[in-house]
């Protein structure tokens, strides 16, 4: 059994549901992608796992364990919405949070000293909040979850607002914290991002899950409706096959979308009696895809 369960936990506020009867589990040294909408009950949902907001129904469990002080030290939380004070120095606010979670003042300015060094930043141990970017804050906010070595770590929109080099630093990171065994529950409105470090996810709807499982075994049942085509002459006709949705040309190649598999088949025989084919390709469906045409699905009905 996975370390971390989520079983049957339902929460409202007042009279409107924010998360209905949902289930999942995380496993120790893997990456969990929650998603939805805006509202669909993901910070709802993670609050409850830290423990800070109670479920009215089911039961979150780690280790077979219920919710104890104890756990809590166990656990990193960078929150979406930031929440360090800009008056106060860096490394005051850290080994504050630090010391919350059980650690010795002296342990962890060693610990922040190192994460410092890691994210290339010494030079804000010193410096007031305020004084720095935002993403250089949201960095200091990671360190400020990660510090106390947390067993389970929650990352609601970690790389937001960062720009593309400490996306990549920190997206290293979570993946080196995975390699070492943690249990990461991860919330992220850049499907790209999930599909990068989740082995798993579960798609929340207006507070209820209308897709879960394994990404690759999900990708694998949605029906392929893209092809690629690179021929050495133009191809005339592409968009007069039956089932051909629309015919898109790049500079490398051309995107085909199509109503179902089938229609591939046409695409290549229309192609190879025109022209040398060089590449043809059918696409596995994107998360982005998968994501827009299960929650827009939805929002129709
Ligand atoms: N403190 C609260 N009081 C009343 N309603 C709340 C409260 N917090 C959340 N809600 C409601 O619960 C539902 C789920 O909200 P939640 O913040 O969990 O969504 P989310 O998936 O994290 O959304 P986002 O992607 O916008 O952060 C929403 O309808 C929201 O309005």
């Amino acid at each position: 059994m996975k370390p971390l369960q989520i079983s049957r936990v339902t929460k409202h506020y007042g009279k409107q549901v924010a998360v209905n009867a949902i289930d999942f589990e995380v496993g120790q040294g893997e990456i969990y992608g929650l998603l939805g909408a805006n509202g669909a009950g993901k910070t709802t949902t993670m609050r409850m796992v830290l423990g800070l907001i109670h479920p009215d129904e089911g039961h979150i469990l780690w280790q077979g364990q219920g919710y104890s002080v104890e756990l809590r030290r166990l656990m990193g939380y960078l929150p979406e919405e930031r929440g360090l004070y800009p008056k106060v120095k860096v490394s005051d606010q850290v080994l504050y949070l630090a010391e919350l979670r059980g650690m010795k003042r002296s342990e962890a300015d060693k610990r922040l000293r190192h994460w410092l060094e890691r994210f290339e930043v010494p030079d804000y141990y010193g410096k007031r909040v305020e004084e720095l970017s935002k993403g250089n804050q949201q960095k200091i906010q990671f360190i400020a979850a990660v510090i106390h070595d947390p067993a389970i770590l929650i990352l609601d929109e970690a790389f937001s607002g960062l720009d593309p080099v400490n996306v990549e630093l920190l997206k290293a990171t979570v993946t080196e914290l995975r390699r070492d065994g943690k249990t990461i529950l991860f919330s992220s409105h850049r499907m790209d991002h999930v599909e990068e470090m989740c082995e798993n996810i579960c798609i929340l709807h207006k507070s209820n899950t209308v897709l879960k499982g394994n990404l690759r075994e999900i990708k694998r049942s949605f029906p392929r409706e893209r092809v690629l085509l690179d021929t050495e002459l133009e191809i005339r006709g592409l968009d007069r096959i039956p089932g051909v949705r629309s015919v898109e040309r790049r500079e490398a190649w051309t995107e085909i979308r199509i109503d179902k598999p089938e229609v591939a088949q046409d695409v290549l025989r229309t192609a190879s009696e025109q022209s040398e084919v060089y590449r043809f390709q059918i696409m596995e469906p994107t998360l982005n895809e998968i994501f827009i045409k299960t929650v827009g699905g939805q929002n129709r009905s």
